[in-house]
């Protein structure tokens, strides 16, 4: 069994979401987090006969941001490209532009043990298919790709190519998601995620590596949403951490996060915070379920 993270990267217009729909065969937006591993938006998962393929956002390499998720992920997003297991360049037939020429330089700069792999989309525009041969030699020189795969991602055509050529380089590992895995990302998730932003941020280093955020109560009241969250750590001691001297720090994770999620909800939000503690809650299946992070 062979499992992994694939990104597929590209400036705009080039056809990502397309071929990406066109991968999975379904129109996904699917946002999970896992303890100990970067997160990543989930875009939607490929399950092949002894391969599992899951396909991840990486926000910061595009220069789209209109997501809000994609905003606020944007600074770990160069980081989480270097997580991934194969990146998917996407390049349009007929059109190399200067942003591609910026995405390709950022995909220089990866790690070299990350393959690369180069799709040349939209060749159902080409008439003459040999007219396309001098094109890939070309584009193929300006990287050392793993490999290239000309696809029309509208037409559905040469898509089963791509993903063999991804099953190949995943590392060897068991399914990252079961079969039928469907989740949504809510407010509740928005709000777990930028309290973690934003205990990231005032913490710096000292943030404890093994703690999350699990939204206990969302209520809408007219114009307003009531949140009671609970930070999870695994000990006494990364509590003190969290909640600083005389509260100050809990406070102010609590104030930058409330104004934060003012702006984006475009509501008021009357935010609690909790910080709490659980031992080794991060090896423990009915807290990891509790606090939605098993991915069902
Ligand atoms: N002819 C042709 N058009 C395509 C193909 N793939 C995508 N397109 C078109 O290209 C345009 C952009 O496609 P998207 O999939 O939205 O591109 P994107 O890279 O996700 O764009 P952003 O979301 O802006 O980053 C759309 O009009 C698609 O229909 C293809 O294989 N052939």
């Amino acid at each position: 069994m062979r499992s992994g993270m694939v990104s597929i990267v590209g400036r705009p217009n080039v056809g990502k979401s397309s071929l990406l729909n066109a991968l999975v065969g379904r129109k996904v937006s699917i946002v999970s987090h896992k303890p100990q591993t970067t997160r990543h938006q989930i875009q939607g998962v490929v399950n092949l006969p002894g391969a599992q393929l899951v396909f991840v956002d990486t926000p910061g390499l595009h220069r789209q941001q209109t997501r809000q998720l994609n905003r606020l992920m944007n600074e770990t997003a160069a980081a989480a490209l270097h997580d991934v297991d194969v990146v998917v360049l996407v390049l349009e037939c007929g059109r190399l532009t200067e942003e591609d020429q910026a995405v390709l330089q950022r995909i220089k700069g990866l790690n070299p043990a990350t393959p690369v792999g180069l799709v040349l989309n939209k060749i159902d525009r080409v008439k003459d298919r040999e007219a396309l041969l001098p094109e890939l030699q070309k584009l193929a020189a300006l990287h050392d790709f793993a490999f290239v795969v000309p696809l029309s991602a509208l037409k559905r055509s040469n898509v089963n190519a791509l993903l063999e050529e991804l099953a190949k380089r995943l590392p060897e590992g068991p399914q990252l998601y079961p079969d039928d895995m469907q989740v949504g990302y809510d407010d509740a998730f928005l709000v777990s995620e930028i309290v973690r932003e934003k205990l990231t941020r005032t913490l710096h280093q000292e943030l404890p590596y093994s703690l999350t955020v699990s939204v206990e109560q969302y209520e809408r009241e007219g114009r307003m949403d009531r949140v009671d969250a609970v930070i999870w750590v695994e000990r006494e001691g990364q509590k003190k951490i969290v909640i600083g001297e005389g509260g100050a720090a809990l406070k102010l994770v609590g104030s930058k996060a409330r104004m934060e999620l003012e702006r984006l909800l475009g509501r008021k939000v009357f935010l609690k915070l909790w910080c709490r503690v659980r031992e080794n809650w991060s090896d423990d299946l009915k807290s990891l379920k509790q606090f939605g992070l098993t991915p069902e």
